[in-house]
């Protein structure tokens, strides 16, 4: 919570909307208490996203191109974008018919409630960190934080990338328009960055991410619902998830905004490509334990129907050889580093 404070402190923004640091500090408690202890969207991630848009904007000396509330609805829009997230994602909540999806009409489900819970924080005088702004200050930084939280709705994602790729060939700071694409664009980068991170920090994040998923899936199955397909542990493995991910969603996203800001190809370009390639090793390997494995039943298949049955001493043995291997995500891994 230190560091998020620094984040406030050192782009200015104590000073310039008069926020007092015990406010500060009682916002950033009650952001904190209301992010719940699930795997993956918890208030670690709410950090790290926020470190990564704190990281981005100075990177890309965005002060010196546009004003500072925009920089302030960036950073809290981060701080706050996965309020309150349940661990099932907006396809579950609307299968489920939970309360979110009923109170917001399948539209997001998610999103608006972290909105609105980050706006329920900002009710209460002691944590309303913009008690001193002025009422049209106060209504620019809503309406610009509720659009960049239901900007992170991953269903959106083409829409806004294509919005971005259409204004870029003369994108201008000075435009509002303009702007509000590039800001929605930020917090998405920000969101998904986490392959941006060096391995030994990403692969962490994968694996909390997977459970997640797993955990839904496994739920979506005992109650009859739809299962998601890329949360199902049957169908989905570590590698999986990633390469089509980096090719499809974080690649495309990331080139697009250096694009715009080439200074950043060095810092999410090149590990994105580098978690690519790692991930393609590993898928490689999976895929050759499995061909290795069948052959080896086939073989001792093609044994048994020509020898006749095994005595029950040669398949303990066998028995024994299979729950001996190592599971095949590890040996993927293992062979790779
Ligand atoms: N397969 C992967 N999916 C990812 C990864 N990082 C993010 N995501 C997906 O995007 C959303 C992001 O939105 P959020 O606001 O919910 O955090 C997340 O839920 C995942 O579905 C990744 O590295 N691999
Ligand atoms: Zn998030």
């Amino acid at each position: 919570m230190v560091l998020l404070q620094v984040m406030y402190t050192d782009l200015d923004f104590i000073a310039a909307f008069n926020i007092e640091p015990e406010v500060l500090q009682q916002f950033l408690f009650e952001v904190y208490r209301r992010y719940n202890n699930i795997p993956f969207h918890n208030f670690k991630h709410c950090f790290c996203v926020t470190q990564m848009m704190y990281g981005l904007i100075w990177l890309t000396d965005l002060k010196s191109k546009m004003d500072s509330i925009d920089l302030l609805i960036m950073l809290t829009s981060a701080v706050c974008h996965d309020l309150d997230h349940t661990g099932y994602n907006n396809a579950y909540q609307i299968n489920a018919r939970t309360e979110l999806a009923l109170r917001y009409n399948d539209i997001s489900p998610l999103e608006n409630h972290h909105c609105a819970v980050a706006f329920e924080i900002l009710e209460k005088t002691e944590s309303n960190i913009f008690r001193n702004v002025s009422m049209d200050q106060y209504k620019r930084i809503r309406e610009g934080i509720i659009k960049c939280i239901l900007a992170t709705d991953m269903t959106r994602h083409n829409e806004i990338l294509n919005k971005f790729k259409s204004i870029l060939p003369a994108f201008d700071f000075n435009n509002r328009d303009h702007r509000d694409v590039l800001m929605m664009i930020l917090i998405k980068v920000s969101d998904i960055s986490n392959e941006a991170r060096p391995m030994e920090v990403a692969e962490p994040w994968l694996d909390c991410l997977l459970q997640e998923f797993y955990n839904q899936s496994d739920v979506e199955k005992l109650e009859g619902l739809p299962v998601t397909p890329f949360m199902d542990r049957d169908k989905v493995t570590k590698p999986s998830s990633q390469t089509g991910f980096i090719r499809f969603v974080l690649l495309p996203l990331f080139i697009e905004l250096a694009n715009l800001f080439p200074c950043l190809e060095h810092h999410i370009i090149d590990p994105v490509r580098k978690a690519l390639d790692y991930y393609t090793e590993m898928e490689k390997a999976l895929e050759r334990e499995k061909q290795n494995r069948a052959q080896s039943e086939n073989a001792a298949k093609s044994k048994e129907t020509t020898v006749g049955p095994q005595s029950p001493a040669d398949s303990h043995t066998d028995a024994g050889h299979e729950a001996s291997q190592p599971d095949a995500q590890s040996t993927a891994g293992q062979c790779l580093s």
